[in-house]
């Protein structure tokens, strides 16, 4: 990703840096100079940010809205393997491992991501042991989905709905008024996360919002309770 990519934005991009919660609790020195060395830039939904087997040497923190990472199976059909959003980072494993980017990224709707030299990144970790443990715990639970849903590969078409639903609210929820809200993706990207047809989880969901276990509105699907949600699976 470089600057034909996108239009440089930093007048926005040092305060939701300092915002993000990569950067939560490191001295404000580090904050201020993480700060200059990140180039902010917006980008348009559907950009291909990042392309499987390309070399990298930037790292990647989304300050606002979201990016699906996509791989292709064996068949060549498209894999859509998570979706993150603000406050996440990624492109960490490539440079890390000093081998080509595992995945595609692509912007999902208007995107404000901070690119920062692998170096810079690298230099941080070694300085800051709180980002350090930062990065292990993202990692952590980019893991903990993973083995998730290969449990539940086997199970019901609403067990493996509600899986995705609540691992999307275990990266991407926001706490408001009435429960835990996700963004409403497309059920296209919902069903490539499941592994279901789009028909089928188009099916679930009226099901789950029957049930009282979700509600939907144009941009957000509500969940009212995770446990109860998290009782479906089976
Ligand atoms: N399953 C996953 N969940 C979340 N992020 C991922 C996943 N797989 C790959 N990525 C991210 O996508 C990036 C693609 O480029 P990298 O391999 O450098 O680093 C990768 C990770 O940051």
């Amino acid at each position: 990703m470089d600057s034909r990519y996108g239009a440089r934005d930093n007048s926005a991009g040092d305060t939701l840096i300092a915002a993000a919660p990569f950067f939560q609790e490191l001295p404000e020195a580090t904050v201020q100079q993480a700060t200059a060395q990140i180039v902010t830039r917006r980008h348009p939904a559907g950009q291909v940010l990042l392309l499987e087997n390309d070399w990298g040497n930037s790292v990647y923190f989304i300050l606002d809205g979201w990016v699906k990472i996509r791989t292709y199976n064996l068949d060549g059909k498209e894999v859509t393997l998570n979706i993150l959003g603000k406050g996440e980072l990624f492109g960490e494993m490539a440079p890390l491992e000093a081998v080509p980017r595992s995945t595609d990224v692509i912007t999902l709707a208007t995107t404000m991501i901070g690119s920062m030299p692998a170096q810079d990144f690298v230099s941080l970790l070694n300085s800051e042991p709180q980002a350090g443990i930062r990065l292990a715990k993202l990692m952590a639970r980019r893991l903990r989905q993973v083995n998730r849903r290969l449990r539940l590969r086997e199970s019901d078409s609403q067990s493996r709905v509600a899986d995705v639903l609540l691992f999307l609210a275990d990266g991407q929820g926001t706490q408001g008024a009435q429960g835990v809200e996700i963004p409403n993706l497309p059920h296209r990207e919902l069903s490539s996360l499941s592994g279901l047809a789009r028909e089928t989880v188009t099916r679930v969901l009226s099901k789950l919002e029957k049930k009282g276990l979700i509600s939907r509105e144009r941009d957000v699907i509500r969940i009212p309770s995770i446990d109860d949600l998290d009782r479906l699976l089976v």
